[in-house]
């Protein structure tokens, strides 16, 4: 409703740069600067939410300074519809507020085209609640739009561009169990009976954060916005946005206790290290922890993890304040950090610390996508002595993640907290680069180590959830194979780039665990019960990985006991087994397909797991693609979640080359090498007769890489048609006139296509409903077939050319051969480097060469985006540059 209408006045009084508030239509505060020319010049909306108990003044500092230091770019709008006790209403009551209010404010301003919020403890579950609701999913391509218009096309919140979603200590995973109930201190026992009152405190805020809430029969509030769900589209609202960003206390928040993902220290999680202890907080046994705990954050964990955040911790830990951590983080109280001397004269240091908390979440809200990778540090040495408070700054795509592989914190003797804000000039600690590298409690000298960004991706391991696991020499120790190899085991520290063009003074960014054989391993080769599944489409090549699977183990390892899981997920359970020896496997290599059959559909987690469990099996490799590596990380999750000694490697494999991080998945090149003969079919067809067009359907369901690299190697192809680049048929620049062109140019023309493009026509003309496999992945229509009919009805009804139509389809004969000698070559590598981890005892990984180099990649890197060919990368541009194809980007209007 709206209470009162936005006035931006400006006092002549008023100097300008001077910062303005508002009452806002919504009776929320607006902010921004009073230079005149600003005031419209703002595009970017920063909305700031308050948490429980607040209200808008708690942000008023923060938001002052957010429009001093940018103060033509930016209008704060400190959000006012929910606070005291309204913060007690639930966090759907508050977010459906939040929502109509930016609406509001989003209607008073015509010059807002970006959004930012900003978000303090509860109000970021609120905030996520909201832009589910403000989320307006891109058009649905439409033949009018053009392919610049449809490129544009972006998912909005409340239409504007989601640029920044920033929370500030916000319980992301709820506070069930966790000593985080306010006014409580995180006493146990007053904790226990807090449980029992708890609609009563906190009312329904209070049910949401404990997950008690059960509107209907629905699990709990926190759990349904991992998914979207009617028209509250929670996980793509955020993720639409460019950056995601959770700041945290790494100790003494009272409110918050320690369940922050990234920071707890605590037996639940022990990985997470760079933490001091919060002594009321951590060290007594919590027993008000129900047994699902575990299970339920798991999956709030694994929910989130799905987008990527950075993170920001902060420590007050040598600070007086740090009891009041939590208002703190925010910027609270203004007299904290205008005289904060008299407060904290004793310390003069807080209020740079304060100031630079802020002024990182300044930062935060105005940097843009294209600067993000910049150097973080940078913005946050501090001038005060250092054995205050330190920021720790981890970019890292996924925080919930990291926990998972960090080690416990007394495995890093060497790299204390106080060690290294002692050792350093600056405040900024390297959590990642200081702890992940010392798996096997090697230390790493990292004392001159500057803040360069590093950060390392590391897979999960089994000590995680099962410290005591015993280790073994590595057999390979003895092996004669690698007798003479100067160095037989990877070490611990090295590491492969992910990005490895770079500039000068760019942060060295992600890297990955190198993959190869490491010097203890943790299964004794006679225990180990190894099995294999094959998943999916057929690819080129998947023979070769089971034989080298089968060959690694036991000519490196001595491993005997090798079955295969016959016709994919659902063969755990519902088929019988096949042994596997070398003597089997020798010849299979030879062969397209798979020995051991594959499906869709059919995957059962626990059937999967139950079944592993009643075979004694301890290794698990799957080869798979997108779906499959999906299955494998849930297996993995299962395995972990019932404590077992179970390695889970996920081997990637895709025709369609659409599996993302690695540099390409096998079969790939076979699969290129063999559309040659079926491109040269069409072209000896098409020029042996008059007017000769010839086209060529290739697989390729939402990536045309093979369509692209066949092209790119055949010279013989006039124009490749992928799903990423859309094409049209009629008028200038269209697919029309370049055929005629080519046909009286060179009086034939080949055209490839990969399966995937112009789908839209084909279900526009067909007017079918989508189908989906038994995995859930949309049938295509046959697009081939479709231009096959409109070439040739367009040249001999409406241009009255007769043409000699050709349409070769060779998609399964492609798919179907065995590997050519580099594929084999690749598989063997593949098949190894899985042995080498699995045995290593990491578990939860998928293995591929990144910039060439073989890597151990956490499986949610590779399943949480598809790769696909992108039109502003060279490869496209090298491809229209060699075809002389129109680009297709200036359909006519
Ligand atoms: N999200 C998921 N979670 C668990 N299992 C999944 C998931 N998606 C797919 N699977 C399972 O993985 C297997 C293979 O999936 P899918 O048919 O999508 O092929 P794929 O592995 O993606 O390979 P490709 O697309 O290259 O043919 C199926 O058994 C399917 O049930
Ligand atoms: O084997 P199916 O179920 O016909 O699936 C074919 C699909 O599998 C793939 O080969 C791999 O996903 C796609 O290119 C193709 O669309
Ligand atoms: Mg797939």
């Amino acid at each position: 409703m709206i209470t009162s209408l936005t006035v931006i006045y400006i006092s002549p009084e008023m100097k300008s740069g001077d910062i303005c508030s508002s009452e806002a239509v919504t009776g929320g505060e607006n902010v921004f600067s009073c230079e005149p020319s600003d005031v419209s010049s703002a595009d970017h909306l920063v909305v700031m939410v308050n948490g429980i108990l607040g209200s808008s003044e708690d942000w008023r500092f923060a938001a002052e300074q957010f429009v001093k230091s940018h103060p033509d770019r930016v209008f704060v709008h400190r959000s006012e519809k929910n606070a005291a006790s309204q913060t007690l209403d639930g966090v759907d009551v508050m977010g459906e507020r939040l929502s109509q209010e930016v609406l509001e404010v989003i209607k008073q301003k015509p010059n807002l085209r970006k959004i930012s919020f900003v978000a303090h403890s509860v109000g970021g579950l609120v905030a996520r609640y909201a832009i589910g609701r403000l989320y307006r999913p891109p058009r649905e391509k439409t033949e009018e739009m053009s392919a610049e218009t449809f490129e544009e096309e972006k998912a909005t919140i409340g239409g504007l561009v989601p640029m920044n979603f920033i929370t500030v200590a916000t319980p992301h995973l709820g506070s069930r169990g966790h000593k985080q109930v306010p006014f409580l201190f995180g006493v146990s026992a007053l904790e226990k009976v807090a449980v029992l009152v708890i609609r009563w405190i906190f009312r329904r805020t209070g049910q949401h954060l404990f997950l008690t809430d059960d509107d209907e029969g629905k699990p709990p509030l926190l759990k349904r916005m991992l998914e979207d769900s009617g028209d509250c589209y929670f996980m793509s609202a955020l993720r639409s946005f460019h950056r995601r960003v959770a700041y945290a206390n790494v100790g003494y928040d009272r409110i918050l206790g320690t369940l922050l993902w990234e920071d707890s220290v605590n037996e639940k999680y022990p990985h997470v290290v760079y933490e001091e202890r919060c002594k009321a907080c951590d060290l007594e046994q919590d027993s008000t922890k129900d047994d699902n705990t575990n299970d339920v954050e798991e999956e709030l964990v694994t929910g989130l993890s799905r987008v990527s955040w950075e993170k920001v911790d902060v420590s007050f830990h040598n600070s007086r304040s740090r009891f009041a951590a939590h208002s703190v983080i925010q910027v609270k109280n203004y007299n904290l950090h205008t005289d904060g001397e008299t407060v904290f004269n004793s310390c003069p240091a807080h209020t740079s610390l304060h100031l630079n908390v802020f002024l990182k979440l300044a930062r935060n809200v105005y940097q843009e996508f294209k600067t993000k990778t910049q150097k973080l540090s940078m913005d946050l040495t501090l001038k005060s002595p250092p054995n205050l408070h330190y920021l720790s700054l981890t970019k890292t795509p996924n925080p919930f993640s990291s926990r998972l592989f960090l080690k416990p914190i007394n495995s890093f003797k060497y790299i204390t907290f106080k060690h290294q804000i002692y050792n350093k000039n600056s405040f900024i600690s390297h959590p990642i680069r200081a702890q992940g590298l010392n798996h096997d409690k090697t230390p790493v000298e990292n004392d001159e180590v500057e803040d360069d960004g590093f950060v390392l991706e590391d897979v999960p391991h089994l000590t995680n959830f099962l410290p005591d696991l015993p280790t073994y020499p590595n057999p390979l120790e003895h092996s004669q194979a690698y007798a003479i190899v100067k160095e037989t085991f990877v070490k611990p520290e090295d590491v492969l780039a992910q990005q490895i063009v770079v500039q000068k003074g760019s942060p060295r960014g992600v890297h990955f665990r190198r993959a190869g054989p490491r010097k203890k391993v943790y299964f004794k080769s006679e225990e180990v019960k190894a099995c294999i599944v094959t998943c999916g489409g057929l690819c080129p090549g998947i023979n070769t990985v089971i034989r080298e699977i089968v060959c690694g183990l036991n000519n490196m390892y001595g491993v005997n006991n090798i079955l295969g899981i016959e016709g994919g997920y659902r063969g755990f359970y519902s088929k019988n087994t096949m042994e596997l020896t070398p003597k089997i496997v020798n010849d299979i290599h030879k062969r397209g397909g798979t020995i051991l059959q594959t499906s869709r559909g059919g995957h059962d987690t626990n059937k999967i797991v139950d079944n592993i469990q009643d075979r004694g099996i301890n290794q698990v490799y799957i080869i798979g693609g997108d779906g499959t590596q999906k299955g494998a990380a849930a297996i993995s999750k299962e395995v972990e979640k019932r404590r077992l000694h179970v390695a889970v490697a996920g081997i990637p494999k895709t025709i369609d080359n659409d599996i993302a991080v690695i540099d390409k998945s096998f079969g790939f090149d076979t699969a290129v090498e063999e559309a040659q003969r079926a491109i040269n079919a069409a072209h000896v067809e098409v020029e042996s007769v008059d007017n000769g067009v010839g086209i060529v359907k290739l697989m390729g369901r939402y990536s045309g890489f093979i369509a692209m690299f066949a092209t790119l190697a055949s010279r013989d192809v006039d124009c490749c048609l992928i799903p990423e680049s859309p094409f049209y048929l009629e008028g200038e620049g269209g697919l029309y006139e370049y055929v005629q062109q080519r046909l009286k140019e060179n009086r034939h023309v080949v055209i490839v296509l990969a399966e995937g493009a112009g789908q839209e026509y084909v279900s526009e003309s067909a007017n079918a409903n989508v189908e989906k496999d038994a995995s859930g992945n949309k049938l295509l229509l046959d697009i081939g077939l479709w231009l096959t009919q409109k070439i040739k009805d367009h040249f001999t009804t409406v241009k009255k050319i007769p043409i000699n139509m050709k349409y070769i389809d060779p998609t399964y004969m492609i798919r179907a051969v065995p590997s050519n000698a580099s594929d084999n070559i690749y598989c063997t590598l593949l098949a190894q480097s899985a042995v080498h981890g699995a045995m290593a005892g990491y578990s939860g990984f998928t293995v591929g060469p990144v910039n060439s180099r073989h890597a151990y990649i956490p499986i949610g890197r590779v399943t949480e985006t598809t790769n696909v060919v992108k039109l502003t990368d060279r490869m496209w541009a090298r491809l229209l540059a060699s075809t002389n194809q129109p680009s297709f980007l200036n359909k006519p209007k």
